[in-house]
């Protein structure tokens, strides 16, 4: 048998590529692996919130990593700091089953439910109420589209659940694109190309996640696109999610991109302070944490861009109460995000500012930056505070768009590209654009 720590720091390294620091630190740190055998390794974590999340989340990826390390498939048994070591053999492993279709793979806890709508989601998640009551009529595809850890995947789940609810019958699949694409490749190498197609084309309802990892993946792409065809002759809902919009996808064919485009995108922007402390407090009441309010706006406040993370501190906080036996109170959250927040953490740099800076500069003024005026004094201008809120700023192209006076992303698109290809013939515009860089940055 293989050294298990030689294995686990395999699986630290793997962990550490694919997570962000706070989740790393929270899930993966906190963890010790027992015992190695031919079927199982056991691994003990700190709480029972650490143990669902690596089941839900972590499991397969154990499973994956192992599978590579050793060639041997071996499942992932959680146990709770302290508790008994379990006996192997009466352990069901929990390497993920083939599951009967209807029960598609779907994630038990992203439900509607347990859904909290916020400014940045509720386009989103009315989008996929009405998929969900009506499918294959009104948004074919749909298609969600935003940062990391922002509830794209929460969203789809629920869609499938709540069909299942109104139609159990209903044959529901979820796939990450990477599943889709493995299965595909799998297909091809055992002969089993109709199955795969009859599996893949005769569901109601298609869920495909991150479908940003198409690029690259010619073969996965038009195996997908005769997915899609099929599908949408006859009515079948699909959603898809992405990071990005279908045309600021590298390499995804034209074909797929102008497909996509058929039904209806929407975006999920970051959640506001107030959508934030909902979502803890829901988190903190489903879980049955005692904590105060102020303690939520207050871990609320630390983590201000993503979703995943901001649960990752709630239990880190958790767990740090229950390891110091101290009650949960502002002071203890303090001390246990600690370590994971920046301690020089520099102020995003809002597309606000941007437009204030570049109207200064060129004696403009904001409202002409965002307004419609299309004389060339305030168009270059505005086409060049476009350009930098993408350079400067994480804003999705549609977010940027909405912070000018609501203008379409393509606006953006077109501006940002015209500033880029314009800066390396005119020098002094190009001056210009670093003063101007230099400036915001120093803020
Ligand atoms: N509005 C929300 N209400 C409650 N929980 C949420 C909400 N949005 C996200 N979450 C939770 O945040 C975590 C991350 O969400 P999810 O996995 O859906 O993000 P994602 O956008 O698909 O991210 P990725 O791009 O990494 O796949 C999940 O545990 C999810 O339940």
């Amino acid at each position: 048998m293989e050294d298990i720590y030689s294995l686990w720091r395999y699986l630290q390294e793997k962990f550490k590529e694919s997570l962000s620091k706070v989740s790393y630190d929270t899930w993966i740190d906190s963890a010790v692996p027992v015992r190695l055998t031919e079927t199982n390794i056991i691994i003990e974590v700190p709480s029972s919130l650490h143990k669902d999340y690596w089941q839900n989340n972590l499991a397969t990826r154990v499973v994956e990593g192992i599978y590579e390390f050793t060639n041997k498939e071996i499942s992932p048994i959680f146990m709770i700091k302290n508790e008994e070591v379990p006996t192997i053999e009466q352990e069901r492993p929990i390497r993920p089953e083939k599951k009967p279709f209807k029960q598609a793979q779907l994630n038990s806890k992203y439900t509607f439910d347990t859904f909290v709508i916020g400014k940045g989601n509720q386009m989103a998640h009315a989008a996929a109420l009405v998929v969900a009551e009506e499918p294959g009529t009104i948004y074919n595809p749909l298609f969600f589209y935003g940062g990391v850890g922002l509830g794209k995947t929460h969203l789809m789940h629920a869609i499938g659940h709540q069909m299942i609810q109104l139609r159990p019958d209903a044959k529901v699949k979820y796939v990450s694109s990477e599943t889709f694409a493995n299965d595909f490749i799998n297909s091809i190498q055992n002969r089993t190309q109709e199955q795969f197609r009859n599996e893949y084309r005769s569901v109601d309802l298609l869920l495909v996640d991150d479908i940003q990892f198409f690029a690259d993946k010619e073969g996965t792409q038009e195996e997908f696109f005769h997915t899609f065809n099929a599908l949408y002759d006859e009515r079948k809902q699909i959603v898809l999610t992405s990071d990005r919009l279908p045309n600021e996808i590298p390499k995804l064919q034209e074909r797929l991109v102008s497909r996509f485009a058929w039904g209806l995108s929407v975006d999920i922007t970051p959640p506001d302070l107030e959508t934030r402390i909902a979502i803890l407090r829901n988190k903190a009441n489903s879980e049955r944490l005692e904590i105060p309010d102020d303690t939520l706006s207050y871990i609320a406040g630390q983590i201000d861009s993503n979703i995943r993370e901001l649960e990752g501190a709630l239990v880190r906080v958790q767990a740090f109460s229950a390891i110091q036996g101290r009650d949960i109170t502002t002071s203890l959250a303090a001390d246990a995000l600690k370590s994971i927040l920046p301690t020089d953490k520099p102020k995003a740099l809002s597309i606000y500012a941007i437009q204030q800076t570049v109207a200064k500069f060129y004696q403009v003024t904001v409202e002409e930056i965002k307004g419609k005026k299309r004389t060339k004094g305030i168009v270059v201008p505005r086409q060049i505070a476009m350009y930098l809120s993408r350079e400067l700023t994480d804003s999705s192209l549609p977010k940027i768009g909405q912070e000018f006076g609501g203008k379409d992303h393509t606006t953006v698109l077109h501006a940002y590209d015209k500033i880029q290809a314009a800066i390396k013939k005119d020098s002094t515009l190009n001056e210009e654009i670093k003063t101007l860089s230099e400036k915001l940055k120093n803020n």
